[in-house]
C-alpha cells in the first residue's frame, strides 16, 4: 500500500513542562510557585504523596534531554518557562542570573543540534506570591504577566521563535479557580472559572501585542496559545444532542477560544445568556461570567498567529442521558449535559483518557470552519500508562499510530496543520497523580539518583515515524538499543 506522508515541512516534537520536569524546585534563587506550595503544605493533595521537588531532575540532566531529542531525530521540542526561576519574586524588579543561565544553556543545546524550541510562557506553576494576591482573578494579573512575558521575549527571542502563552486555560481556571482538581485549588465554583478567564485571555493578549508590537519586528517570530481541545460530539444526532454537545464546547475550550479566535470577539453567545439567566435566578444581582467593555473585547480578538491544541480524547454529550449530579452554581451545573465514554474505546491509565476514533479529526475540522481556518499546531497528544507497565507499550504505539493518522486524515481535509508534538519525551511528575501515571516516550527511574532515562518501544516507532514522514502500521524495531543518527 502507498502510505501517506506528512509534508516535509511539518515539523516533528516531544514536549515537557517545567514542573513536571526540571525538580530544582529550590535551586540557587528560585522562588516558591503554587506547586511547591500546595505539595509542601498539603503533601495528601497528591495521590501518592509525591511532589517535583527533583522530579526527572532536568535542571542538571538537561543535555541528556537533548540527547534523548536527538536520538528521536526530533525537528523541534516544547518545554515552558518556570516563571518563579527567572523572577523570583514575581515581578520584574529581580531577574535571577542562574535562572537566565539555565534555560540559556537548554535552548543553546537544542539549537546546537538543530531542534527549535517552542516555548510555552506559563504552564501551571504560578509564583505563590503573586497567588497570595489573588493570582488569574486579580485584575492586575494581566500587567504582572506581560511584565514576565517581557523579560522572557527580551533574553530568548532571539534564538525562540516559537511562542505560547498559556497551556491549557480549561486546566488554570475551571480546574485551578472553580475547582480543586489543580493548584491552587481554589473551588469558588459560582465565579472562580469564569473571572480566571477574563483575565487570562486579557493576559494573553498583553502579552501578544507586547510582543507584535516591540520584539517581532527584530525578532520574527510567532505567538499563540495551547487550549486543551478534547473532542466533545453529540451521543445522538437529535437537535437537542447537538446543541448540548455544542454547550459543553463552549464550556470546555469555547471559553477561552471565543474572545482570541472568533470574528466578534467575547464569551460565546449561548454559554454567556445561560450563566445570565441562571445567576439571576440564583439571586445574584449580576452574571457570573463578567463581560467584557467594547475596549477588552477588541483588545483580545485576533491576538494569535497559530492555534495551539492540546488534544487527547473525546467524549459523547448528551441532553437527557448520563446526567450527573452537580455543584450549583458552578460551570458543570450551568451547562447541565450528561457524558458518556462507550464501552469499547481503548482505556489508559488515566481515568479521564480513552482512545476514541478519529478525535483529531473531528476537533481540528470544527475549529477550522469555527475560527475562520487559522494555523495549527498539535502542541500535546499522547497516552498513559502505568509505573509497573513494560517497555513494550503496545498501547501507546496503537494510540500514536492512530492519532497520527487522525493528523493526516485532518490535513488531507484542508486543515493547516503545521507541527505535532508528543506527550511526552519522558515520564514526569503527572500533577495530582504524582508518579503513578506515566506519559513518557522514555521511560524514568525515578528511584536512581541521575533519574535514568530509558526508551520504551513508542520511542523506537514515533523516531521511525518523523524520520520516514510515514506512519508503517507494520514497523517493528530490531533492537531496544537506541542510537542517535545524523539528520538527511
Ligand atoms: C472514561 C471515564 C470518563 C468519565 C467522564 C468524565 C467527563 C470528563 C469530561 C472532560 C474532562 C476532560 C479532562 C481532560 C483533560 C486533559 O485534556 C488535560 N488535563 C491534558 O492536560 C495535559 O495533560 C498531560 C497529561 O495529563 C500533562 O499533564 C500536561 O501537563 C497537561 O498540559
Amino acid at each position: 500500500i502507498q502510505l501517506r506522508r506528512f509534508p516535509d515541512d511539518f515539523i516533528f516534537g516531544a514536549a515537557t513542562a517545567a514542573y513536571q520536569i526540571e525538580g530544582g524546585w529550590n535551586a540557587d534563587d528560585k522562588g516558591e510557585n503554587v506547586w511547591d506550595y500546595i505539595t509542601h503544605n498539603n503533601p495528601n493533595y497528591i495521590v501518592d504523596q509525591t511532589n517535583g521537588d527533583v522530579a526527572a531532575d532536568s535542571y542538571h540532566n538537561y543535555k541528556r534531554d537533548v540527547e534523548m531529542m536527538r536520538e528521536l531525530g526530533l525537528d523541534a521540542y516544547r518545554f515552558s518557562f518556570a516563571w518563579s526561576r527567572i523572577l523570583p519574586l514575581g515581578f520584574n524588579n529581580y531577574v535571577s542570573k542562574s535562572g537566565i543561565a539555565f534555560y540559556d544553556n537548554y535552548i543553546n543545546e537544542m539549537i546546537k543540534y538543530n531542534i527549535t524550541p517552542m516555548a510555552t510562557l506559563y504552564h501551571w506553576d504560578l509564583p505563590q506570591k503573586i497567588q497570595d494576591l489573588g493570582g488569574f482573578a486579580n485584575p492586575l494579573f494581566s500587567d504582572w504577566f506581560e511584565d514576565y512575558a517581557r523579560v522572557v521575549f527580551e533574553h530568548f527571542g532571539d534564538r525562540i521563535k516559537k511562542w505560547l502563552t498559556f497551556n491549557e486555560p480549561r486546566e488554570i481556571c475551571f480546574e485551578g479557580y472553580g475547582s480543586h482538581t489543580k493548584a491552587p485549588a481554589i473551588n469558588i465554583t459560582d465565579v472562580g472559572t469564569y473571572i480566571c478567564a477574563k483575565n487570562l485571555v486579557i493576559a494573553h493578549a498583553k502579552a501578544y501585542r507586547a510582543y507584535n508590537r516591540d520584539y517581532k519586528p527584530v525578532q520574527n517570530g510567532e505567538c499563540g496559545i495551547t487550549i486543551s481541545v478534547n473532542w466533545f460530539g453529540p451521543l445522538t444526532n437529535s437537535t437537542e444532542d447537538q446543541f448540548a454537545a455544542e454547550m459543553r464546547r463552549q464550556a470546555e475550550w469555547g471559553i477561552y477560544a471565543e474572545p482570541i479566535f472568533s470574528k466578534d470577539g467575547g464569551f460565546p453567545k449561548e454559554l454567556e445568556e445561560r450563566v445570565a439567566t441562571k445567576s439571576l435566578q440564583q439571586g445574584y444581582q449580576w452574571s457570573r461570567m463578567p463581560s467584557f467593555t467594547e475596549e477588552e473585547r477588541m483588545f483580545v480578538r485576533g491576538t494569535y498567529d497559530f492555534f495551539g491544541v492540546n488534544h487527547y480524547t473525546a467524549y459523547l454529550v448528551s441532553a437527557n442521558e448520563y446526567l450527573t449530579d452537580q455543584i450549583e452554581p458552578s460551570l458543570l451545573d450551568d451547562v447541565g449535559v450528561g457524558i458518556h465514554v462507550p464501552e469499547e474505546w481503548p482505556k489508559s491509565a488515566s481515568s479521564w483518557l480513552t482512545q476514541a476514533p478519529n478525535s483529531i479529526y473531528n476537533s481540528l475540522v470544527h475549529l477550522k470552519n469555527k475560527y475562520n481556518d487559522p494555523i495549527f499546531y498539535i502542541t500535546e497528544n499522547g497516552w498513559s500508562t502505568t509505573p509497573s507497565d513494560s517497555l513494550f507499550d503496545e498501547d501507546r504505539v496503537k494510540y500514536y499510530r492512530a492519532a497520527l493518522e487522525s493528523v493526516l486524515n485532518a490535513i488531507d481535509a484542508g486543515v493547516r496543520i503545521k507541527g505535532y508534538m508528543a506527550w511526552s519525551l519522558m515520564d514526569n511528575f503527572e500533577w495530582l497523580l504524582g508518579y503513578t501515571e506515566r506519559f513518557g516516550l522514555y521511560h524514568v527511574d525515578f528511584e536512581s539518583p541521575n533519574r535514568t532515562r530509558t526508551p520504551r518501544k513508542s520511542a523506537f516507532v514515533y523516531k521511525q515515524i518523523v524520520k520516514s514522514r510515514t506512519i508503517d502500521p507494520n514497523y517493528e524495531p530490531e533492537t531496544m538499543i537506541m542510537t542517535i543518527e545524523d539528520k538527511q
